[in-house]
Parts: C-alpha cells; sequence; structure tokens
C-alpha cells in the first residue's frame, strides 16, 4: 500500500512539474511574441525604405549618372554581399541583413577585433571618434563609432541607417555597415586612404594640380546631383564642406556625412538652423526656409576654396567679393601652389560658376544638373585643348626632325662633292 506520506510527495511533484512546465511556456510564449513584433517592425520599416523610388531619368546631360545611379544601386548591395566570402545567407546570418537594402549588421565584437581594440584611430568628428578597420574579408573600412555623450538619439541613428543605406553613387562615401550591440552605435563607411579635402588644401601636402581641383569639383557637384535630383524625396545634405569631402585612393572625391546629424529628407518642415559657420547660406539663415539651393550656396564657397585655398573661416567671402569686381580678379586670390601653373581662363570660368552658386537670391542660383554642366564644359575644353597642344608639340617636332634631317641630307652632299673635286 502506498503511505500517505508517498503520496504527498507525489503530488508536489508533480505540481512543481507542471508549474516548472506553464513558466517555461509563458516565458518563451513571451519571448516569441516579442521577436515576432520586432521582425514585423523591421519588415515594414524595410518595405517602407526599399519602396521609396529612386529617379532615373530627368537628369540633364550628365551622361554617366543615371547608368552608374541603376549600376550603383542594383550592384552595389549584391556585390557588397558577394564580397562578403566568409558570409553565406543562411537563417542564422539573416539578421545581419536586418537594415534596409541590406548593409550588413555587425557585432561589437566584429568591429573591437576590425580595429584592433580600438586603437587604429583616423580622426575625430562631432559624431565620434573614426577609426580604421580591416573586415574579415580583407575589406578596409572606415569606422564611426558614436561618442556615449552625442546628442544623437537612437532614433535618428536608425533614421540615418535607413536613409544612408538607400544612396548609393560613386562620388558618395557609402555606408556598407553598421553595428548596434553592447549599448554602442558604429557606422561602417568605405575607406577613403586620402583623406578629407580640407586636409589637402590646408594641410602640409604639396597641394593639389589644377587637373585634381577640376575633377573634385566635377566629381562633388556628381554627389549633389544625385542627391538633389536622383533621390526621392531629394536630400538636402545640410553640412557640405571642404572636411566632409573626402578622396579616395585614386584622388576621387566622394561627399561624407550626408545626414549624419542632420535631419535631410526635404519635407518642408523647419526643423532649427543646422550647418556650419561659413558655409551656411545667408537666406536660410534669415528665413529659416531650407532649399536644396541651400546647398548650391555651400558649394560656391567649395569653389572658391579649390581656386583659393583660404578658409572660409579666413574671410574668404571678402576676397571673393573683391575678385568679383574685375573679370581677372580671381587671378590675385589663386592658390600660391597654382600659380604659373595653371590655365587662367579655366580658373575664371570657374569663378564665375562659383559667383553664380553665391547668388544672394536662391532662385537666382542655378541647380546643381546646371552646375554640372558648365563644369563638364570647362573639363572638355581644357581636354580638347591639351590634345591639340599635344598634336601640335608633336607635329613641330616632326617639322623639326624633317628639317634636321634635310640639312643632314645637304652637309652629306657638300662633302661627297669635297671629297670628288679632291680625288680629281
Ligand atoms: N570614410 C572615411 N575614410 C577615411 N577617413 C575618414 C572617413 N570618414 C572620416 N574620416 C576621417 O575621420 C576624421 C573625422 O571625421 P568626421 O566625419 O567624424 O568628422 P568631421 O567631418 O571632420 O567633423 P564633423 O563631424 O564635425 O562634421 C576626418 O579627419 C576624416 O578625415
Amino acid at each position: 500500500m502506498v503511505r500517505q506520506t508517498d503520496l504527498v510527495i507525489i503530488g508536489v511533484s508533480a505540481g512543481l512539474a507542471l508549474g516548472i512546465l506553464i513558466s517555461c511556456l509563458i516565458f518563451f510564449g513571451i519571448r516569441w511574441c516579442k521577436k515576432r513584433s520586432a521582425h514585423l517592425r523591421l519588415s515594414a520599416n524595410e518595405s517602407s525604405v526599399t519602396t521609396l523610388p529612386i529617379r532615373t531619368n530627368g537628369l540633364g546631360t550628365s551622361t554617366d549618372f543615371s547608368a552608374s545611379l541603376n549600376s550603383s544601386i542594383a550592384t552595389s548591395r549584391s556585390e557588397s554581399i558577394k564580397k562578403s566570402s566568409h558570409f553565406s545567407w543562411s537563417p542564422q546570418n539573416k539578421d545581419r541583413f536586418a537594415s534596409a537594402s541590406g548593409i550588413l549588421k555587425y557585432s561589437y565584437k566584429e568591429i573591437q577585433k576590425s580595429t584592433q581594440n580600438f586603437t587604429t584611430t583616423l580622426g575625430q568628428g562631432s559624431f565620434g571618434t573614426v577609426y580604421k578597420a580591416t573586415m574579415p574579408t580583407g575589406e578596409v573600412v572606415a569606422v564611426k563609432v558614436l561618442a556615449p555623450n552625442s546628442k544623437q538619439g537612437e532614433k535618428e541613428f536608425h533614421t540615418e541607417v535607413f536613409l544612408l543605406g538607400r544612396l548609393h553613387h560613386r562620388n558618395l562615401v557609402n555606408l556598407v555597415g553598421y553595428c548596434v550591440d553592447k549599448g554602442q552605435r558604429i557606422l561602417v563607411y568605405q575607406y577613403m586612404s586620402n583623406g578629407s579635402l580640407a586636409n589637402l588644401l590646408y594641410g602640409e601636402e604639396k597641394g593639389l594640380s589644377w587637373d585634381e581641383r577640376l575633377q573634385i569639383v566635377l566629381d562633388i557637384s556628381h554627389g549633389i546631383e544625385y542627391l538633389h535630383e536622383g533621390a526621392i524625396p531629394p536630400v538636402i545634405h545640410r553640412d557640405l564642406k571642404s572636411a566632409n569631402i573626402l578622396l579616395d585612393h585614386s584622388m576621387r572625391a566622394k561627399v561624407a556625412d550626408f545626414g549624419l546629424s542632420k535631419e535631410e529628407i526635404f519635407d518642408g518642415r523647419n526643423s532649427g538652423l543646422k550647418g556650419t559657420y561659413g558655409y551656411m547660406d545667408p537666406a536660410y539663415i534669415s528665413t529659416s526656409k531650407l532649399t536644396t539651393q541651400s546647398d548650391i550656396y555651400s558649394f560656391g564657397i567649395i569653389v572658391f576654396e579649390l581656386i583659393t585655398a583660404i578658409h572660409p573661416h579666413q574671410n574668404l567671402m571678402e576676397y571673393v567679393n573683391l575678385a568679383a569686381m574685375d573679370h581677372d580678379g580671381i587671378d590675385e586670390i589663386l592658390d600660391k601652389k597654382l600659380v604659373g601653373k595653371c590655365n587662367l581662363e579655366e580658373v575664371r570660368q570657374l569663378a564665375k560658376i562659383g559667383h553664380k552658386c553665391l547668388h544672394k537670391s536662391p532662385k537666382k542660383r542655378p541647380s546643381i544638373g546646371e552646375v554640372s554642366q558648365f563644369i563638364s564644359r570647362i573639363k572638355q575644353r581644357r581636354q580638347r585643348r591639351l590634345t591639340e597642344d599635344n598634336l601640335s608639340f608633336a607635329s613641330n617636332n616632326f617639322s623639326r626632325a624633317v628639317s634636321r634631317l634635310e640639312d643632314r641630307q645637304v652637309e652629306l652632299s657638300r662633302m661627297s662633292t669635297i671629297s670628288l673635286t679632291e680625288t680629281v
């Protein structure tokens, strides 16, 4: 016969087991629900972002623009996926592509390892510290770690990831990944080995050639053209400046920091004055009305930085206004490193574009598409002139060689006549 105490023990044990089972079911049930709702939220975000259209026509005559636009959007995502050879599309790895258009999501540990425990500092910005990192694929990237005291909130950080994730162009510094882990927020960008335009203009370096400057200003205008005329809704950078233009290994320029700490989707809302002193459109300062034309103003300032190597904080505008009084006024404020090494007519043409961009009235400033066309024309004319110069140099050389040959022939025939006379 079963004793009464045994019955009690069996009853208590069964009760306990049942209790544990029910608690487990509740615990896992809650976790599943949480995961599911997070997943649904993410999917909703993804679809809302990936369906944001990118305009591919009506971009003026900027020749390679729409092609590069289409291909850059289509290929950069799949390339970044393909490039990660260590990475396979398995259900566990699905999380890596949680962001809008497939930019990679990294763990804090991965970032820590790739930056050798955050010892490879590239620089310091208002957002936080930037480190050089080598990813497991061998790809070198720049990693921006949001400072813990940064005003940039969680929500804005995610907006940036979703916004930058959909913007891809050869003249923008692309966002290739991000990390939200262990209370840290990190952005992973393409690495730009030649640093910022500001460093190249104002640093100790030997200086940029006129050819390089023309290519840089055209690259910048193409980057802005994509933001203003390629993206829907248009994206206003709001902080264009030489410090935010980065250069890659072949000195091609890319616009950086777009939207990092600025609300930039054009929605007509007034979200407070944002930008950098010296680059900010005076019309925007006085009216608080934000349009793409404010970026054109800042671009105009960069044009004159490239011509003069005078920083806007060193009275650049005063020099520029004085120079505007004469046809050749700009010659007086030309960067010393360019004197005698550039075509002054081209400098004046570029300065003319710069002046148009700085027009007091935003409506009278050219669109970025027009700016790109003006600069392209200067480059094309330059190219033609250089080719003609080369041809005429080659033909001069040829005529000199021919005349030397003729002289030689005369000399030879003269010598043979002399030797004949001597024999006779
Ligand atoms: N993608 C990159 N590749 C290489 N270097 C970079 C990259 N991004 C930033 N840097 C370097 O890191 C430094 C800090 O950059 P960051 O963009 O954070 O600040 P900033 O633009 O100089 O200033 P702010 O954030 O105040 O506008 C700069 O000197 C820049 O040269």
